[in-house]
């Protein structure tokens, strides 16, 4: 399998002070990566820096063996695109015209979005379930079916790679898990590949192929998700006492206290 994203080397910090730091990682191609840790480990500044959404101080992403600085916007948006975990204050656009948008980067500048363009509006938004919301303005959505519009756009993008920042978040455990089968099912059937930051390692381990850890803007750990299930991983990353259970060869965890060691210190 070849790889998909390779981030090489990269550091990241708004001051002095680094945020990320020598870190690298690959994402092969068709793979769902999880990328998990504690609160303000780095997560969403690396995802952001593997969108190109920021630039490394140094270090390099490349998507598709090509440096991502050197590609055109446009291209990047044909192949990957990223759904951000707090969106954009609301727009008032309706669901159906923000779901149009993906399509921007698949025209020309003098086309419209219509004919087989608006198949695949019309595909995103009944993959998502959004089609009776699709005349609503997005100022009149609750924050789960806003988020799912957004999902909408980003599938009517037909990304082959896609990125996403806790897209759980404002989801009931119903919505929860239809994304995420959702997006087991573009995964399997269709390729996509996955990287997803997430703060349920449940959800985690149940459907990513792999998952790093990152604390303090580095990966300290990486693995297959029974690799990584382990109790050093939750007392070493999130300072935590938990144990692990098998459910139909899946890893499940259940936290039983803070580690009396780590207490106080998993930030
Ligand atoms: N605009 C900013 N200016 C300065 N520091 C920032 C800025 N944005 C984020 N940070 C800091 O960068 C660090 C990493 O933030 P990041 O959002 O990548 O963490 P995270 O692991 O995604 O966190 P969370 O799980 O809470 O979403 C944090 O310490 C955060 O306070």
């Amino acid at each position: 399998m070849s790889e998909a994203l390779a981030a090489s080397r990269l550091a990241f910090g708004y001051t002095t002070e680094s945020i990320v730091q020598d870190l690298s990682l690959d994402v092969r191609e068709g793979e769902w990566l999880g990328i998990v840790g504690p609160n303000g480990s780095g997560k969403s500044t690396v995802l952001r820096m593997l969108a190109r959404l920021a630039s490394p101080r140094s270090g390099e992403v490349q998507l598709d063996g090509h440096n991502l600085k050197r590609l055109s916007t446009k291209h990047i948006a044909q192949r990957m695109t990223m759904l951000a975990q707090v969106q954009e204050a609301a727009l008032d656009i309706t669901v159906r015209d923000l779901v149009r948008r993906g399509r921007h980067p698949h025209l020309k500048w003098y086309e419209e979005c219509r004919g087989e363009q608006e198949d695949i509006v019309d595909w995103a938004l009944q993959v998502t379930k959004m089609e009776l919301l699709q005349h609503r303005s997005l100022l009149m959505l609750s924050g789960g079916e806003r988020q799912r519009a957004w999902l909408a756009m980003a599938m009517a993008q037909t990304p082959k790679i896609l990125l996403l920042d806790e897209p759980t978040t404002y989801l009931d455990i119903a919505h929860q898990l239809e994304l995420m089968e959702l997006i087991r099912q573009l995964n399997q059937d269709q390729g996509l590949t996955v990287v997803m930051v997430l703060h349920d390692l449940n959800q985690a381990a149940r459907y990513c192929d792999r998952l790093i850890a990152v604390k303090q803007g580095a990966i300290v750990q990486e693995g297959t998700p029974s690799e990584i299930f382990q109790p050093s991983f939750f007392r070493e990353v999130f300072g935590i006492e938990a144990r692990i259970f098998d459910d139909n060869g899946v890893p499940v965890y259940m936290p039983s206290g803070i580690s009396p060691l780590e207490s106080g210190s998993a930030h």
